[in-house]
């Protein structure tokens, strides 16, 4: 009986000692994502790493992301004085740091987030280098919309410290996060993520490595068919956004939507698809989508997209 309780109290403190309390975070890329993540991240007591390739990319994440704490801070501090609203934004700011060496920014990371391009090529290049720099104990994540976790996690040896965190856009706002597991990511680093995302102030919910997770399985399939019927002539962008924002209630049309995600992020999420589903329907290219994306007609980050926006 003694020995049994002996061997539960060590297993429960190994199980214990795993457990990776996070509290120091490197999110790499700074776009639309990365620099959502990484305000959620400071604005609940993380310090905060962030990381892009150039100081000028690094500068415009800071810029969205003050503007997008002052937006909160107005809702967050209804009748507060100056001084209140300052101090909210003086700490969240104290725990952000900017930085363009990521190699750097992860030997004193917890956590690794990666937010950048959605390529599988690219996104295993980086985590290979940062696997060499980052410390055993140091988990990573990716925030894929559409690659398998499993594919990138192969660039590194710790399979077992990885995950996908898949938040949502824009990520101060939408409560949902994916939790996703490979086959190899151990409990503890399964529960670390999820406690973070907690902290976040996150629903989370789990889901294996399958294709678009819960979300993406079922929006890309909507998305895609809203393309089609616009290129089939059936009705405009418009009415179909239109049509979906007061027949179904969604807050944004799909072709809003698409505006709002990036049609560059887009195509990589297509084509990605169809390269390993040729034959599948669904994944065929939309001349529309390609057409604007050679244009540089990106959606919301660029000027223009299905919609024209004004330039801030
Ligand atoms: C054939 C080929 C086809 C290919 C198809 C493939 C398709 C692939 C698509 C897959 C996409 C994958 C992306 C992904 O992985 C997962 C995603 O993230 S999906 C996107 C999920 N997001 C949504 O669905 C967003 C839906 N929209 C909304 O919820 C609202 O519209 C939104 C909250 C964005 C804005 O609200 P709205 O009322 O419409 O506008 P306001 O501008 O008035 O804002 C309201 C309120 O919120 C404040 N606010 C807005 N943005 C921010 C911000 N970034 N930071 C802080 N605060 C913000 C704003 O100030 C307002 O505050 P008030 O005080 O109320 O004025
Ligand atoms: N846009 C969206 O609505 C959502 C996107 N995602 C996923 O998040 C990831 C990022 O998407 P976005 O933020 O929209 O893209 P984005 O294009 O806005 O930002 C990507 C950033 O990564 C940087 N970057 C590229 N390679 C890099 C490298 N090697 N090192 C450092 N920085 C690098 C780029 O300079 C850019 O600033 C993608 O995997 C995407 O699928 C997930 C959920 C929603």
């Amino acid at each position: 009986m003694a020995f049994t309780s002996k061997l539960i109290v060590r297993a429960l403190s190994t199980s214990a000692a795993h457990f990776n309390s996070i509290k120091t975070v490197t999110v790499i890329g700074s776009g639309l994502m990365g620099s959502g993540i990484a305000q959620v991240a400071a604005a609940s007591g993380h310090k905060v790493i962030v990381v892009d390739k150039t100081q000028d990319i690094i500068n415009k994440a800071e810029s969205s992301i003050k503007k997008s704490l002052e937006r909160i801070v107005k809702k967050k501090f209804p009748d507060d004085t100056k001084v209140g609203k300052q101090k909210y934004l003086t700490d969240v700011l104290e725990n952000l740091s900017l930085s363009t060496d990521a190699l750097a920014a992860v030997k004193s990371s917890d956590l690794v987030i990666e937010a950048i391009v959605e390529n599988l090529d690219v996104k295993k290049e980086l985590f290979s280098a940062l696997d060499k720099a980052a410390p055993e104990k140091t988990l990573f994540a990716s925030n894929t919309s559409s690659i398998p976790i499993k594919e990138i996690a192969t660039a590194t040896q710790r399979k077992d410290r990885f995950g996908g965190l898949h938040f949502f856009n824009p990520v101060p706002l939408m409560k949902l996060l994916e939790v996703i597991r490979i086959p190899e990511t151990t409990d503890a680093t399964y529960k670390s993520l999820e406690a973070f995302g907690k902290a976040l102030g996150k629903t989370t919910v789990q889901c294996k490595d399958t294709p678009g997770f819960i979300v993406n399985r079922l929006l890309v399939p909507y998305m895609a068919e809203a393309i089609r019927l616009v290129e089939r002539g059936d009705a405009s962008p418009r009415d179909v956004d239109t049509a979906m924002k007061l027949g179904a209630g969604y807050p944004m049309g799909p072709f809003e939507l698409l505006d709002y995600v990036g049609l560059d992020t887009t195509k990589f999420i297509i084509d990605g698809w169809s390269k390993k589903e040729p034959d599948n329907p669904l994944f065929q290219p939309s001349q529309m989508l390609n057409k604007l994306v050679k244009e540089n007609k990106l959606g919301m980050k660029s000027g223009e997209g299905f919609y024209k926006y004004d330039k801030k």
